[in-house]
């Protein structure tokens, strides 16, 4: 998708927490490694380390700490932020600042950098709440729960009472440490759950919704912002 968007290849630098300098600096590597590649990095929650991940090389930061269908993260850190709503508008606000003083000050500037957007990353439950993450400013809205359980989602189909399920399980899940880096490592904690979803056959129907209600509230949400 961001090769048709952008016209380019995309690398995404995805950790738990991007409050770390050593991600940074994993930032400022891999944008010295590939000129023109897009980078995605993430995930973090404030307007300050959009703006350093975005000196560092990314393009795209990804947002959001704790709002995941499958995140235990609130629950085993006991930080958690109160309303994504809230916190993205904050976070847009802060980000769109930046960029209109970026703007200003290098306009005939081609070095790359504050040219950046912004994932908003987890928490949607329904279509409308893709559309606010779109209508307060966020260029792209990731989501995970709400795609899961149809026909084409990853995850096995499990059959209980007649009735069908598909497995969804965190990447932070002791499920996903398992299948992918053979356990949960000594000097780590999981911060995912394993839930099984009802199987809601194809995602076309699911995504033809969230298009609809997108189409009607981001121009009224975008019109308030
Ligand atoms: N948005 C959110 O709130 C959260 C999202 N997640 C999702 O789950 C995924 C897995 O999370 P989880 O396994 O708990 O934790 P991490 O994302 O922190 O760790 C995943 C891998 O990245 C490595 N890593 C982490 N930080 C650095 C760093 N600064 N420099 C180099 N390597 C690093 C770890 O190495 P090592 O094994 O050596 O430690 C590990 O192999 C995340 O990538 C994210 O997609 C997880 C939790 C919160
Ligand atoms: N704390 C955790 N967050 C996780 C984990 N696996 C994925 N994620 C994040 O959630 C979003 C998707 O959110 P959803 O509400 O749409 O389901 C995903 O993009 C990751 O940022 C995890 O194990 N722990």
């Amino acid at each position: 998708m961001l090769m048709a968007i952008f016209g380019k290849h995309a690398v995404c630098l995805d950790v738990a927490n991007g409050y770390s300098e050593h991600f940074v600096d994993a930032v400022k590597a891999v944008r010295a490694a590939h000129p023109t590649h897009t980078i995605i990095a993430g995930n973090v929650v404030t307007g300050e380390m959009t703006e350093e991940l975005i000196l560092a090389g990314a393009d795209i930061i990804k947002v959001g700490i704790g709002p995941g269908s499958v995140c235990t993260t609130r629950r085993q850190t006991g930080v958690a932020i109160l309303n994504f709503l809230l916190y993205l508008i904050a976070q847009m606000l802060v980000f769109l600042r930046y960029l209109t003083a970026y703007d200003l000050k290098f306009k005939t500037s081609s070095a790359h950098g504050l040219n950046g957007h912004v994932i908003a990353d987890g928490g949607c439950v329904c279509p409308g709440d893709v559309a606010k993450g779109f209508g307060a400013g966020a260029d792209f809205v990731m989501l995970g729960g709400m795609l899961a359980g149809h026909e084409e989602s990853g995850g096995e189909t499990i059959e209980e009472n007649g009735k069908l399920f598909k497995q969804f399980y965190g990447m932070s899940s002791s499920t996903a440490m398992k299948r992918h880096a053979g356990g949960v490592a000594e000097y780590r904690a999981s911060e995912g759950k394993t839930v099984k979803v009802p199987y809601r056959g194809e995602v076309a129907g699911t995504i033809r919704e969230i298009l609809e209600v997108c189409d009607l509230l981001v121009p009224m949400l975008e019109q308030e912002n």
